[in-house]
């Protein structure tokens, strides 16, 4: 092993979390290291996490580009537009995704070198003492010391015992992201947000696409009347939702993947071409920690800390999908940023009352705060407002008419509680929310707010004035 090398910050994982701890942790002057082992598809290392590399940004590509192709036949007539053939390309669609995450991953690696980050490739674990050891992919050693360590591992899928990854016919997202054709017939197991969005991309293209879900209910998380349009939406568009369906049993054969599940009724079989399993995602925290570094893990893997990160263990910190709170990129990024600036001896913050969810599927989904069902739950006096796209008159000119937005305010200050979006570009919209809930503003305040005419916002405008029933543009 080489001699130990000295750092104000060692970061071990360079995702969504890792990188923002590092650069912040650059910029407020800290001599900063980054540990990841993450390879790309060309076997390069590739910095970015899985948000980069196999998450967010490659699936985004994806529904980008089965969007455009969905719209030809079922948007474009609409318009006018008629064209002789339609056809895809899977390698070029894949190809572009490579492309895009190359580009991005690629980025991050420029981003260190301009703030004077060292990279380190390969797997780190934290010993006692603030070290940290990197097993790179040549087979050397390196030992690192920090005076801080921020540990940002990041997550893995779950794997059903029943239904084991093969990268082949039984996959995760990693898998589903790299078809080579079109599926004919796809199975998902799980439709929380991966099998919706990956299952939409699929579909969107031409499979047979078929989800298991366990339970009973439909977006459980999500608001309930958000969750039915969704259903609706979702169903007309062909994606076949089984609530309530445990698989239990897969085998390979040589026609596909035999999928055995049980309706609540009785046991039945289903041949798919490729089975997509995402059932959530564990911290990835497996030889993270060497014994006796006094970090502890919870009974789900998760590393322990404190409201701002902290480990309990003096200068060691924890962020992002390997900590408590929702599995979400940008929850890893402000926790990040607020660990290095902790470190760097300034106020620290994450505000966990107003992460946006999105999810990206058409029409999007988007909420912050709480549902109408936990204000009820926890006896909160709320007032609620709502407004359709299909009365927005930028909507029905893009042929998107979908969907409502629905403000809840708290029934005596008007104080916003939630926001709750279902409809086109509402994984934008959705920040009206976030930035009305952080600087604590009211219903009054949104609905007082001038928003362009027309544009998509309006449907915010009027939901907030529909809290106190003077929507403009719909009848109270
Ligand atoms: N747009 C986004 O923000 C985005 C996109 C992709 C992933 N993610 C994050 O990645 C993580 C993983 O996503 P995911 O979709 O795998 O998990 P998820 O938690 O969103 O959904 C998993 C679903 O699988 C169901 N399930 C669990 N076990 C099952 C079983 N045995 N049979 C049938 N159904 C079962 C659950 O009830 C749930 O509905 C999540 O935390 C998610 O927030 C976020």
């Amino acid at each position: 092993m080489s001699e130990q090398q000295q750092f104000d910050v060692v970061v071990i994982g360079g995702g969504p979390a890792g990188y923002h701890a590092a650069i912040r942790a650059a910029q407020l002057g800290l001599k900063t290291a980054c540990v990841d082992a993450a390879l790309g598809k060309d076997g390069q290392p590739a910095l970015g996490g899985t948000c980069l590399r196999v998450g967010c940004i490659p699936s985004k590509a994806l529904l980008d580009s089965s969007r455009q192709f969905w719209n030809m036949s079922h948007i474009f007539g609409e318009h006018g537009i008629s064209f002789a053939d339609q056809k895809i390309d899977v390698a070029t669609m894949i190809g572009r995704k490579d492309k895009i995450v190359k580009q991005f991953t690629g980025g991050i690696a420029a981003l260190f070198k301009a703030n004077k980050i060292t990279p380190f490739y390969g797997f780190g674990q934290l010993q006692p003492g603030n070290i940290v050891t990197v097993k790179q992919h040549d087979g050397s050693t390196v030992e690192l010391k920090g005076t801080n360590v921020v540990l940002a591992a990041g997550s893995d899928s779950i794997e059903l015992p029943f239904a084991k990854f093969d990268g082949k016919n039984i996959v995760d997202n990693v898998g589903a992201l790299d078809f080579t054709a079109v599926p004919k017939t796809l199975g998902v197991i799980g439709a929380g947000v991966i099998g919706l969005e990956l299952g939409s991309v699929w579909n969107r293209l031409g499979a047979k696409v078929t989800v298991f879900e366990a339970l009973p209910d439909f977006l459980a998380a999500a608001d309930k009347e958000v969750a039915k349009v969704a259903a609706r939406e979702f169903k007309k568009q062909g994606l076949d939702i089984r609530l309530g369906t445990k698989v239990s049993k897969t085998e390979v054969k040589a026609d596909g993947v035999h999928v055995t599940f049980n309706d609540g009724k009785s046991d039945q079989e289903m041949v798919v071409e490729k089975l997509l399993v995402c059932v959530g995602r564990r911290a990835a925290t497996k030889g993270l920690l060497a014994d006796g570094t006094g970090v502890k893990l919870d009974a789900r893997g998760m590393i322990e800390v404190d409201d701002h990160c902290h480990t309990g263990v003096d200068g060691v910190w924890a962020i992002g999908d390997c900590v408590r709170g929702p599995m979400l990129a940008h929850k890893g990024f402000e926790e990040g940023i607020e660990v290095a600036e902790l470190i760097a001896g300034l106020p620290g913050h994450v505000n966990y009352d107003t992460i946006p969810n999105v999810i990206y599927t058409e029409p999007e989904i988007a909420w912050v705060g709480k549902t109408e069902e936990q204000l009820k739950a926890e006896g909160i006096a709320y007032k609620a407002g709502s407004f359709p796209f299909a009365a927005v008159g930028r909507a029905v000119a893009m042929a998107e008419p979908i969907g409502f937005v629905k403000v809840l305010a708290d029934a005596e200050t008007d104080r916003i509680l939630g926001m709750h979006l279902i409809g086109p570009n509402v994984s934008e919209l959705v920040h009206e929310g976030v930035i009305s809930m952080e600087f604590n503003g009211s219903a009054d305040d949104l609905a007082r707010i001038c928003h362009a005419h027309p544009s998509l916002s309006e449907a915010v405008h009027d939901a907030a004035m529909a809290v106190d029933k003077r929507a403009i543009h719909k009848a109270n």
